[in-house]
């Protein structure tokens, strides 16, 4: 049976529904999916401007207008595999330990079957179990992480689990292949130049923002791929990476970021590698302006997909 793809817009326009991710079809609507796009709406995490929790609704409208053909990587990744949208993972906004086990539960209940899994998040918080409930499966993974921030700190108001500690844990858990993960677009001011000695401790290399300028995105994408060789690649995307003339709907922006350009070339670099599971994160629509974060969002998620459609080299 070939999959269900997208309603297709030449005979619905688009501002009608559904009102899932693509306009793809609901996961209780397919009789089995290869991938499934959740939402997360989750921000207790946060430590500056909150509205995250609102991301996958606002990511789901940004993303009326993708068409099911993507040029870049010749593939139709909805003709190639199922993808199908199975709503949110319903968390506890009041208590952080609870969102964290609802997050790794639902995640787990949705993979059980070997179902990959893309997710609209919510703050940085949420990589945490979602990278428990992926571990699971595969064992530790090489996490490839697009950010301007480390995420790597230790704790917040003497919290261990928010959006700046995600990858700490990670690591410490075990859940990160220390010879394999690394950030991608990391940029501005620190605490300490700790920061630097304990993430790179912690098994984090780094292609930093001012290399991608400096080196271009060529090189990067060279470095990102000689890391991850081929282990399974869990790539977490927060969208602050990008500018924030590229992002601005974002809750700790920071100057001199790289393009959305520059950011979809390189996620298309994750075509033939053994990719097990992504995220984007940190969209805050009451910051946005246009849907420009939004758009970029959808635009980073059909790349994804893109991507997990073509073969494993
Ligand atoms: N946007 C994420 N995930 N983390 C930012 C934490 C920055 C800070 O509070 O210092
Ligand atoms: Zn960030
Ligand atoms: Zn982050």
């Amino acid at each position: 049976m070939s999959p269900i793809g997208p309603v297709d817009a030449s005979q619905v326009p688009r501002y009608n529904g559904p009102g899932t991710f693509a306009r793809l079809p609901r996961l209780d609507e397919v009789t089995s999916t290869d991938v499934a796009i959740v939402g997360v709406p989750f921000d207790t995490g946060v430590s500056y401007r909150p509205g995250a929790r609102l991301g996958p609704a606002h990511v789901r409208a940004s993303s009326k207008l993708l068409r099911p053909y993507n040029p870049a990587l010749d593939v139709s990744p909805f003709k190639e595999m199922q993808v199908s949208d199975a709503g949110d993972i319903a968390c506890n906004p009041f208590n952080i330990d609870e969102a964290v086990t609802d997050i790794e539960r639902g995640a787990d209940a949705l993979t059980g079957d070997g179902t990959r899994l893309l997710t609209i998040g919510g703050d940085h918080t949420i990589a945490l179990p979602l990278l428990r409930s992926v571990a699971r499966r595969h064992g530790p993974v090489a996490v490839v992480h697009f950010d301007a921030h480390l995420d790597t700190w230790d704790t917040y108001f003497g919290a261990s689990i928010t959006h700046g500690t995600p990858f700490r844990r990670a690591s410490e858990e075990g859940l990160i292949d220390r010879e394999a993960s690394m950030h991608i677009g990391t940029r501005g001011p620190l605490y300490s130049d700790q920061d630097l000695s304990d993430d790179k401790m912690l098994g984090f290399a780094a292609v930093t923002s001012p290399e991608i300028e400096i080196d271009g995105v060529a090189a990067a994408i060279e470095r990102m791929l000689a890391r991850i060789g081929d282990r399974p690649v869990y790539v977490s995307v927060d969208i602050d990476v990008l500018d924030p003339a590229h992002a601005p709907g974002t809750g700790t922006p920071e100057a001199g970021g790289m393009t959305s350009r520059e950011l979809l070339r390189m996620l298309r670099a994750f075509a033939g590698t053994n990719l097990v599971g992504a995220d984007i994160v940190e969209v805050s629509p009451s910051y946005d302006h246009a849907e420009i974060t939004g758009i970029a969002a959808a635009h980073v998620g059909y790349e994804l997909l893109s991507a997990m459609a073509l073969p494993k080299a």
